[in-house]
């Protein structure tokens, strides 16, 4: 669905992503992962847009995007959650979700202006699609709390309602679980695995490993911005360059040799 290919993003004097290819399979749940620094934001903004690339390409469904603005791939069908929340937190809930809505509502600035019937008709099914979706993630009972006085796995739930407001086919979620308690992580997991059942692919960007080993079919791993593994949770887990990326040399040597290789 997604492909990047020799993706390259270097700001003065640094390589941040350094010709990393990745191909991103329709259906699947993929992992970025890698240690503080590897390049993971950065390769996350090449994707939704929000940075240029330095070179490379990236196609979605074997379209060219490389020089698409953010607001073209969101109309393509990506979407996109941010590390630090990015919401309206003085707006309901309900609220929130209705402005993911804006690149799907079909009628004019001068129908809203003058309230006129299409607006209202619009109103009204956004309304419905918005209670929907906060069913979906299981904030239907606070779609009229005040957005800033949720808690932040709520916040975090709402941002995913949010976000598939749009009717994305590839959500890009950046950090999902930060900050959130093993039990908030869980709960995630399982909305993650839902939302994957509505025929949308997810890419995130995440540090918990216990989360993205559990949740992700394919992982690419980061170094200092070069892809240095790629391949199942099991695959990657097992990799010594991975281990060595994590650990430092040292410790992966002696970890090899404590298990005999
Ligand atoms: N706008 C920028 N200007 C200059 N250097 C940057 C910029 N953004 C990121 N970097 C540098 O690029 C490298 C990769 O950063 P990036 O944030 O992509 O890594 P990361 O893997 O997401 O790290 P973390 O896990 O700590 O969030 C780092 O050395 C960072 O300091």
């Amino acid at each position: 669905m997604l492909t990047a290919s020799k993706l390259t993003k270097q700001f003065t004097g640094l390589l941040a992503v350094n010709e990393v290819d990745v191909a991103v399979e329709a259906g699947s749940v993929h992992g970025i992962i890698g240690p503080n620094g590897a390049g993971k934001t950065t390769l996350f903004n090449l994707i939704s847009g929000l940075l240029p690339p330095t070179s490379g390409s990236l196609t979605l469904d074997g379209r060219d995007i490389t020089a698409a603005a953010p607001y073209e791939r969101t109309r393509l069908g990506v979407a996109r959650t941010f590390q630090n929340i990015r919401m309206f937190s003085d707006m309901t809930v309900i609220e929130n979700v209705m402005t993911g809505m804006h690149t799907r509502l079909e009628y004019s600035g001068v129908a809203a202006l003058f309230r006129l019937p299409a607006f209202r008709r619009g109103e009204r099914a956004a309304k419905e699609r918005a209670t929907e979706l906060l069913e979906f993630v299981n904030l239907a009972g606070k779609a009229r709390s005040r957005s800033g006085d949720l808690s932040y796995g709520d916040q975090r739930r709402l941002e995913i309602a949010r976000a598939l407001a749009g009717d994305p086919r590839l959500l890009l979620l950046d950090e999902p679980a930060a900050g959130m308690n093993p039990t908030e992580t869980r709960d995630l997991a399982t909305l993650l695995r839902q939302v994957g059942q509505r025929d949308i692919t997810l890419l995130l960007v995440e540090h918990n490993m216990g989360f993205v080993m559990d949740l992700c079919d394919r992982i690419t791993v980061l170094n200092f911005g070069r892809k240095i593994a790629e391949g199942t949770p099991r695959q990657v887990r097992d990799d010594p360059s991975v281990i060595e990326a994590y650990l430092g040399t040292k410790v992966a040597e002696r970890l090899a040799k404590a298990h005999g290789a």
